[in-house]
């Protein structure tokens, strides 16, 4: 094999020498191992299917949100990826910065027109709303980490549609939609990112040219982190302190161009670039950007909220000061879908490669079991999968709220605004927090295997663990929500009615102690005592402060980590509430064993965080140990009758290997073959012997360096 791959290297340029180089090892290896290398599929995992005792499709309809959804994702999908030309030759992560960049515009554009072309036409704007979840999804297939162009339909365009008058949308609108301009958000700065108000960039109104001057007074003023800034864009929603006669009134959001439309060289007056390596979203140019005394038209600033009069009058349109802060409590929503998205891949990924792995012995000189069979690794595993079912079922959930409140406020109605912010920020919070710490935990359930890129798990982790900080904090988005349950339980305390989500509230504010019960309704009971318990402690951790002498800010701050706990807590309630009240709800017409293993699922994660908080049931509410050793012994159960199911349950998640991306979870369970085929493609195995042996290696290793 040596000479005929020495030969080549003669004759062949670099790349081309690379792909023959990987053929001939992979036709050599199926010749030396026929048996290791075949083609057929995993036969642990055809029986695995052959033994799950439900309709899988029907699950997948569930998750979808109907047939009719369903047909419509695999529609879109498939137009998608029967596009060949979305493949890499060589691995996205083995390439160098540029080319990686360059590689993801390249996808970028592809997809882009294919969703122009194809999807739009099919399905029309509907799918940027509602629906944009499958197109985060389908893009997958092309981009292993992120696309460029994320920013632009995640943020650019839900703000001019949030923030613009009508005659902005229907000017900026259509050359957005279109991609005749590319645009982001840059609202954090080097020196701010909390703390909003805090922002340093200004935007200064000047009569005389009807033009606001957009200045960035220091370093730290400079945008730093919009994804898509630093090489793509042309445009962007900047958020910027206004300033107009001589007042400054906060932050607006204004859009900017900062690239020339033809030659893309960064307009006089702005300084723009890329911000360097990060942990992910490395094909994603986040980027930092500056102003010099850089002057755009009055009427580029988003006016729905608030306006500026040509002589510098300035108007407030909103009825809710916080109006302004709309793109983010959006894209808050979106997260939660993304994120249950995200962590169904890396449960898809860890189930299936869990049915095919075979490790250790359970018995001395039995065969070695598959390592889905230890009960450690159920315990791992199925919670990913609950979990997965639990934040999807509480997206759906939360964006039909997001769209009620919606829909009031546009009558002038923003009553329910504080309830949906607060419920957006803890959602947010948890969901994005859980879902990282799982998609760890499915990489470690992997093995070493799992630390491989081409499992994909270390990407999905490094993409969703940033979901945790950006668009608000993991800490100051939860102490968002404890604000509310402060006020709430203040409310209660004092009889007056409080609003749905803290209903639980009044009963507890009379201080009963929940007495146990392990059905569903009882645990869900238990975590809103739980959660009633926890603010209870808070205010009187606040009062108490108070009382000797701290001011309510320094009493609140003092208070933090309970706030964080006690927010945390209400979070946790509602998501089992919402995940037990929606499979009941949508499994009300499904067949028996459909029904049999949502429920187990549901109980499962309902019974798992009973299990992970018992210090605060066995404080709060009248459980005993007794009720803990009993459910326990439930929750074992429950790993043992969702064990025959579990690859019918990822298989559920109905993600196209294209989308996957993943050499251990593919649908066929061909884990070593792909592990070495990939292995393959590794650009230090393009030649037998790397240039660097004669450089260093070989005048070490023969004293001669
Ligand atoms: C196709 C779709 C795909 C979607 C996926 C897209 C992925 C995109 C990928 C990456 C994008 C990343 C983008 C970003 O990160 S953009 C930057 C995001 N930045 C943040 O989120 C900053 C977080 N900080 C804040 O939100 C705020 O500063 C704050 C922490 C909330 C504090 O704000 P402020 O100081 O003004 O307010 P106060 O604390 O004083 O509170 C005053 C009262 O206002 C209430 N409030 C605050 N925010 C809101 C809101 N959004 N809505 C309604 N009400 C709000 C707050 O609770 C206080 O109320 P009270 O009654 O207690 O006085
Ligand atoms: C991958 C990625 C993409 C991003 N994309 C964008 C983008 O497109 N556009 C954009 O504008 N921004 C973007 N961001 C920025 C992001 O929104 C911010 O990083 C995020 O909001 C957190 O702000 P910060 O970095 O200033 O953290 P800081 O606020 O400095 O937080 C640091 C620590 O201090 C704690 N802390 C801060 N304030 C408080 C408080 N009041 N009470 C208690 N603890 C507190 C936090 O909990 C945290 O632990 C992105 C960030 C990342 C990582």
């Amino acid at each position: 094999m040596g000479t005929r791959c020495e030969g080549l290297r003669d004759s062949l340029s670099p790349i081309a020498y690379y792909e023959e180089y990987s053929h001939f090892r992979l036709d050599c290896l199926k010749i030396d191992d026929n048996k290791e290398l075949s083609m057929s599929a995993n036969e642990d995992l055809a029986k695995e299917r052959a033994r799950c005792d439900f309709n899988v499709s029907e699950i997948t309809n569930i998750l979808d949100g109907g047939i009719e959804r369903t047909k419509q994702r695999k529609k879109i999908e498939s137009i998608a990826l029967s596009n060949g030309k979305c493949c890499d030759v060589t691995p996205e992560e083995t390439l160098g910065p540029k080319e990686r960049y360059e590689n993801a515009i390249r996808k970028s554009c592809l997809y882009t027109k294919i969703v122009k072309d194809q999807v739009l036409t099919l399905t029309g704007l509907e799918v940027l709303g509602s629906n944009s979840s499958v197109l985060r999804r389908t893009a997958d297939a092309f981009f292993k980490d992120i696309s460029p162009f994320l920013l632009h339909l995640g943020m650019f365009v839900p703000t001019i549609m949030g923030q613009g008058t009508p005659e902005q949308q229907s000017y900026w609108l259509p050359r957005a939609l279109d991609f005749q301009i590319i645009g982001t958000y840059a609202q954090t700065e080097l020196g701010h990112g909390t703390f909003i108000r805090g922002l340093e960039t200004t935007a200064t109104y000047d009569p005389d040219t009807e033009e606001f001057v957009i200045h960035s007074p220091r370093l730290t003023s400079y945008k730093w982190w919009a994804g898509g800034l630093g090489k793509t864009s042309n445009y962007c929603i900047v958020v910027a302190q206004l300033y107009t006669q001589g007042k400054c009134y906060g932050i607006h959001p204004f859009i900017v161009q900062i690239r020339d439309e033809d030659t893309h060289m960064p307009l006089p007056g702005v300084r723009v670039g890329e911000i360097g390596p990060r942990m992910g979203f490395n094909t994603a140019d986040n980027g930092f950007l500056g102003f010099d005394h850089y002057r755009i038209p009055r009427n580029h600033m988003l006016m729905k909220n608030s306006q500026v009069l040509k002589d510098g009058t300035y108007v407030k349109v909103a009825s809710h000061s916080k109006l302004t802060y709309g793109t983010m409590v959006f894209v808050r929503v979106m997260l939660v879908n993304e994120v249950a998205f995200n962590l169904a891949k890396a449960a898809t990924i860890a189930v299936r490669y869990s049915a095919v792995r075979r490790q250790s012995e359970k018995i001395s000189g039995e065969p070695e079991p598959q390592i889905i069979d230890y009960v450690t690794q159920q315990h791992k595993l199925f919670v990913c999968i609950a979990t997965a079912h639990a934040l999807q079922l509480s997206s759906n959930w939360l964006w039909k709220t997001f769209s009620a409140v919606l829909a009031d406020m546009r009558g002038g109605n923003t009553e329910n605004l504080p309830e949906l912010h607060a419920l957006s920020s803890c959602l947010k919070a948890l969901s994005t927090s859980d879902s990282a710490a799982l998609i760890e935990q499915c990489r470690l359930a992997c093995g070493g295997h799992g630390y491989m890129l081409s499992s994909n798990l270390p990407l999905l982790y490094s993409f969703v663990t940033a979901t945790r900080t950006y668009e608000g904090d993991y800490t100051v988005l939860l102490l968002q929500t404890a604000r509310f349950l402060i006020k709430a339980w203040e409310q209660a305390e004092s009889g007056n009615p409080v609003t749905p989500t803290v209903s639980y509230m009044e009963e507890a504010v009379v201080g009963n102690k929940y007495k146990w019960n392990g059905s569903a309704e009882g645990i869900i009971k238990a975590a809103y005592y739980v959660a009633a318990g926890k603010i209870s402690s808070s205010v009187t951790s606040i009062r108490k402060r108070m009382k000797n002498g701290k001011a309510f800010e320094d009493a609140w701050e003092l208070t933090g980590v309970q706030l964080v706990a006690a927010a945390e807590a209400h979070c946790r309630a509602v998501i089992c509430d919402v995940y037990r009240k929606e499979t009941v709800r949508l499994t009300a017409n499904s067949s028996p064993n459909v029904k049999t293993v949502m429920d187990q699922l549901n109980m499962l994660y309902l019974s798992h965080w009973a299990l992970e908080r018992t210090g605060d049931l066995l404080r709060y509410t009248s459980t005993t140990e007794d009720d803990i050793i009993s459910c326990q012994q439930r929750y074992e159960e429950l790993l043992a009758a969702i064990r025959p199911n579990a690859v019918g349950l990822v298989d559920a998640f109905d993600f196209p290997d294209e989308i996957l991306q993943s050499t251990l979870g593919a649908y066929d369970g061909r884990v070593y073959e792909r592990l070495m085929e990939e292995a393959l493609k590794s650009p230090l195995n393009a030649e037998p012997v790397n240039r660097s042996f004669h450089q260093y290696l070989k005048p070490l290793m023969q004293g001669k360096l």
